[in-house]
């Protein structure tokens, strides 16, 4: 049998595999470098809105396997920064990233009504969501730990979209900035589960497969939206006037 890792060298591991976090996506990339039209950064708004929408169910989901209540006590403050609090009236990232979609052309309710969800990112997201559902709360914690990458990317956005895209309204960058102490937050708590849950050799490389299936999802997001907006291979293009997908299926 395998020697397990030290806890140093495992959390050395999980942070490698930043290498292929979706910062690294030509969609990305291109974004980045100011090279996105318009139509593709609403393209991307659009259905990056379903990613934050879901992100509140999968973290209730992980809530509602959690049997531990000091865990429960912190993971649910994630549900509030995404929904926002009543009692506070913080601005929730939802409502956050709605503001974007306006500040980005997009019609408030198109965006609610997931018009222009793409049924790649659809898939991606909802095998996110469903495996939050099935796994136990400490794979699900682990599968979080993308977030150990967010950083640097919410920062690259609100470093070069100003000068890229100036027709952005820059209020509408709020999601960005807040997300910075958010997520690092989020990620001591997530690397504190995963290090203290997965201790022998065979869990570590498991912990290390979930998060590679997160990069995945996150991946294969951008080659859906890279097809529509980049190469104009939309699903169905050509073959009717309005494509139209099917809608979200609450099963
Ligand atoms: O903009 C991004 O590239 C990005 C990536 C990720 C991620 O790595 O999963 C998250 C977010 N943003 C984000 O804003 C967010 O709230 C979030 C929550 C989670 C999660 O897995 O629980 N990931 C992410």
């Amino acid at each position: 049998m395998q020697q397990p890792w030290s806890r140093e060298q495992f959390e050395e591991m999980l942070r490698a595999k930043g290498q292929l976090y979706h910062i690294h996506h030509p969609f990305h990339i291109a974004m980045h470098q100011g090279e996105c039209s318009v139509e593709q950064i609403q393209g991307w708004v659009a259905n990056r809105f379903y990613y934050q929408v879901n992100i509140p169910i999968k973290d209730a989901a992980i809530l509602a396997n959690c049997h531990d209540m000091e865990t429960r006590r912190l993971w649910i403050q994630r549900i509030l920064d995404h929904d926002g609090s009543v009692e506070d009236k913080t601005l929730g990232g939802i409502e956050a990233w709605l503001q974007l979609g306006q500040a980005v052309g997009l019609d408030r309710q198109d965006l609610l009504d997931e018009k222009f969800v793409l049924p790649g990112v659809r898939f991606a997201v909802d095998a996110y969501v469903n495996f939050a559902r099935r796994a136990n709360w400490q794979e699900a914690a682990c599968s979080s730990l993308t977030e150990m990458f967010a950083p640097q990317i919410h920062q690259s956005r609100l470093d070069s979209w100003p000068t890229n895209y100036p027709w952005i309204e820059t209020q509408g960058l709020q999601y960005f900035q807040m997300r910075l102490s958010q997520a690092r937050r989020d990620v001591n708590h997530g690397l504190q589960i995963t290090l203290d849950h997965f201790t022998t050799r065979q869990a570590q490389d498991e912990a290390l497969n979930i998060l590679q299936f997160k990069l995945d999802i996150l991946w294969s997001m951008l080659d859906a939206m890279t097809l529509a907006y980049q190469q104009d291979r939309a699903p169905y293009q050509g073959l009717v006037a309005e494509p139209t997908y099917h809608k979200r299926i609450f099963k």
